[in-house]
């Protein structure tokens, strides 16, 4: 897959997250969609600020690219409040966290990104932090050492994870706010690529933005990612607008799937009609067979894949449609000896 539809954005260069962030919705009006998720967080901030609270802890959950990172920038913002980012692997030192958690001033927001991937050590610490305000530090050291507890500020941990199935229960029972945020509309991504077409001074059609939306695999980031090659061709080969015609030709440039499903989607798709006859095959299996771990499937891509409706899930394993061997130009074969 193209590096710069990366749905992770792990593999942006630093222009790219220069435009990434001039892109990124900074209050709850610029962000579209999650009604539910948005309309529960609204209410949420505004009790909060009324009472001149922090916010319960909040973690958001899903795909990558959806708007978890947004999200708690945008708590921030509508909280009046700081915020602090880290993430689970950077936290391993539990002075670090203490160091963080010190400097906290009230109401701010910790985000700790990929909130899976903390350390045993650290996450007990956090704990107590979320819970009383309050952390046991180290002071001295040799026969002086001893632990002093000290308070802290009223914070807002903020966690996101893609892999909300590897968090431990009692960091799970932590947070008094738990959203998962879910794939976008055709409709919102073409909003969202129009939005963005303007910050961008790019002028484009409502069919153009309508044809980058659909192969967007319901992803924010990767619309928007898209929507910046087109307008490189729109510029270079194109009259400097992104209509229609330039739109179909830079897709097609950049191999972009029609429905938008990236190289492990159409791995998956291919793995379960050629090895296992188009399934049922059971997760295990099958994570084998595309090597990559069977939490990843059941979180980052099979969601996708199910809500395209390539995939079904049934008591035996997972199954491809009849729309996954038409989207491969695959023909089903008969079943044999059949019942009926
Ligand atoms: N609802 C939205 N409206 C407009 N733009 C959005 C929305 N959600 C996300 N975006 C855009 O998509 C990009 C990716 O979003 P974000 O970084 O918040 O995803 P994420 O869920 O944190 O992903 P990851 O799991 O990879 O960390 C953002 O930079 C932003 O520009
Ligand atoms: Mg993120």
């Amino acid at each position: 897959m193209n590096e710069n539809l990366d749905p992770t954005g792990e593999n942006f260069s630093p222009e790219e997250y220069e435009v990434e962030r001039a892109l990124r919705p900074l209050s709850f009006d610029d962000f579209a969609g999650q009604d539910q998720v948005l309309e529960n967080l609204q209410i949420f901030v505004k009790a909060a600020n009324l009472r001149g609270e922090a916010l319960d802890h909040t973690l958001f959950h899903g795909p990558p690219g959806l708007g978890k990172t947004t999200l708690a920038h945008i708590l921030a913002n509508e909280l009046n409040a700081g915020i602090k980012v880290t993430s689970g692997p950077v936290l391993d030192k539990p002075g670090d966290l203490a160091g963080l958690l010190t400097n906290l001033e009230d109401r701010d927001v910790l985000f700790i990104d990929e909130i899976h991937r903390l350390s045993p050590v650290i996450e007990e610490y956090l704990y107590s932090a979320m819970e009383d305000f309050k952390i046991d530090i180290m002071i001295e050291t040799g026969p002086n050492a001893r632990t002093v507890q000290i308070d802290l500020n009223q914070f807002t941990l903020v966690g996101a994870t893609t892999r909300s199935g590897l968090l431990t229960a009692p960091m799970r029972a932590r947070f008094g706010i738990s959203s998962r945020l879910q794939y976008y509309s055709t409709e919102l991504l073409s909003d969202i690529i129009q939005r963005s077409a303007e910050i961008l001074k790019m002028p484009i059609t409502l069919e153009a933005a309508i044809e980058i939306a659909g192969r967007s695999r319901g992803t924010p980031r990767i619309a928007n990612a898209l929507l910046r090659r087109i307008r490189d061709f729109a510029q270079i080969k194109g009259n400097g607008k992104i209509d229609i015609e330039i739109s179909k030709f830079g897709l097609k440039a950049l191999n972009v799937d029609v429905n938008g499903l990236d190289e492990m989607d159409n791995k998956i798709l291919v793995t379960i009609i050629d090895k296992f006859k188009g399934g049922p095959v059971g997760i295990t299996t099958l994570a084998t067979a595309v090597s990559e771990s069977a939490e990843t499937i059941e979180e980052v891509y099979e969601p996708f894949l199910i809500q395209q409706g390539f995939i079904i899930r049934t008591p035996r394993g997972r199954e491809v449609t009849e729309a996954a061997y038409k989207h491969l130009g695959k023909t089903r074969p008969h079943s044999q000896g059949g019942l009926f």
